[in-house]
């Protein structure tokens, strides 16, 4: 697992969205709380701890689960019933999450 302030991991899956930029936010809890716009993360895949790319921090915001819609799953690149689904599969019971917007800087 990747453990540096300035690095974040995706699933594996997420890779190509993010490369074509088609998902340009993820959805964090606190754990991840520490990230500020204007940072440049290290992206790497969680299964397998490869880096893939770099993405500019452009926001950070506090969303509630409940407030999800429609664009944070086109920003997501899935449906919103996806997006709430799999939130509650990584999150179980999360009420509030940390909104990362971004952009892809530069991939390897
Ligand atoms: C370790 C861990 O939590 N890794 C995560 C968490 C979230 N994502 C993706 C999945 C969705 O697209 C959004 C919403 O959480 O962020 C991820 O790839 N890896």
């Amino acid at each position: 697992m990747t453990k540096s302030m300035n690095n974040i991991s995706f699933f594996e899956r997420f890779e190509a969205d993010i490369l074509a930029k088609r998902k340009t936010i993820t959805l964090r809890d606190e754990s991840e709380s520490h990230v500020k716009v204007g940072q440049i993360l290290n992206v790497y895949t969680f299964e397998s701890d490869r880096e893939f790319c770099k993405i500019h921090v452009r926001g950070v915001t506090l969303v509630a689960f409940d407030a999800l819609e429609q664009r944070h799953a086109e920003q997501e690149n899935m449906t919103l019933a996806q997006l709430k689904a799999l939130i509650q599969e990584i999150y179980p019971g999360i009420s509030v999450l940390f909104l990362i917007e971004f952009s892809l800087v530069e991939s390897r």
